[in-house]
């Protein structure tokens, strides 16, 4: 199986001596678009900027394309790009000079290859505008373009779609969408809105208290009431993996040392027994709730779904 493009390991951060962060551990992998929801102060800020190196770990590591952010930061780090803060942009200048400007920051940096981000988030015909006159959302976007110059393969974002109007959200998701289907770039989206993520993600991980509490992937399947979801502690993991999803049939995915996957309650035992009877051994099963929404409202509050 294809190495994850990012490994978040057993990562804490402690500040003024209080537990901000208190051990997360999960992957993302190629193409993929990973939502890490939770409400105000969950931690989604203080683990990306982990993530992009704008702050140090307590504890534990994160690995990019093979590199350790603790040991290999700048060869780590060159594969990230990231919008954290609100990007510079100068009001008065052209969205092309503004990417100029920026691209001379970066050793390499084409003008096709200037053209080439413009155009992956649809700002094509848009370059000779002065910023002054772009809408929020198209600000926005010339800030992705901006994190895509130096061709990094992890797009970090936090809470991009904040303040903008329902079809500046919707051009922002569908550019996303694009940017993990097309261009295989791994992005990973911060929000406080399940609705919005559901839309965006492949898979959403609930982080509340500075502790991711789920995984989930979203798909159609999920919304069945009779499916559960699942995790499984089994080895050989891949030769389970191949055999559970000939049994689901469909995609069982690999969290660290687990397989999750979703399958009607009354199956599990069958799965079960087949596992074993092909020589698997199971170290444990563990049936979570089923839909993302009933789990978010039961850790968030109805506050949480807008
Ligand atoms: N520099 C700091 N000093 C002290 N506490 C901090 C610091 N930075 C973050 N915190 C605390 O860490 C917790 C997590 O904050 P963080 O900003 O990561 O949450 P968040 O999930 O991004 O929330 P929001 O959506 O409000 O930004 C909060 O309780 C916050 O008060």
């Amino acid at each position: 199986m294809e190495q994850p493009v990012m490994q978040i390991k057993k990562v804490k951060k402690t500040i003024n001596n209080k537990p901000i962060i208190k051990g997360i551990d999960f992957s993302i992998n190629s193409g993929e678009v990973f939502g890490f929801l939770g409400p105000n102060g969950a931690g989604k800020t203080t683990t990306i900027r982990m993530m992009v190196g704008l702050m140090k770990l307590t504890d534990g590591d994160i690995v990019i394309k093979g590199h350790s952010i603790q040991k290999e930061y700048k060869q780590a780090i060159k594969h990230v790009g990231a919008i954290v803060e609100n990007p510079e942009m100068y009001p008065f200048m052209s969205g092309w000079k503004n990417l100029l400007h920026y691209s001379r920051m970066i050793p390499g940096i084409t003008k096709e290859r200037i053209k080439e981000v413009a155009r992956l988030v649809g700002l094509e015909n848009r370059l000779k505008d002065k910023v002054g006159k772009y809408s929020l959302g198209m600000r926005q976007r010339l800030g992705i373009a901006q994190a895509l110059l130096h061709n990094p393969s992890v797009l970090i974002l936090d809470e991009p779609t904040n303040g903008l109007d329902p079809s500046g959200i919707r051009e922002i998701r569908s550019y996303i969408r694009r940017l993990a289907e097309e261009e295989g770039v791994a992005v990973i989206v911060s929000s406080h809105i399940l609705s919005e993520m559901e839309m965006m993600c492949d898979r959403i991980g609930i982080i509340k208290n500075g502790e991711v509490i789920s995984i989930q992937s979203v798909n159609d399947a999920l919304q069945e009431s009779d499916q559960k979801e699942v995790r499984l502690e089994v080895t050989p993991l891949m030769k389970a993996k191949e055999m559970v999803e000939e049994f689901i049939g469909r995609e069982a995915v690999v969290e660290q040392d687990t397989l999750l996957f979703q399958i009607k309650r009354e199956d599990i035992p069958f799965l079960i027994k087949e596992l074993v009877h092909n020589q698997m051994d199971v170290f444990s099963v563990n049936v979570n709730r089923t839909t993302l929404e009933e789990k978010f409202l039961d850790l968030i509050g109805e506050g949480a779904i807008e």
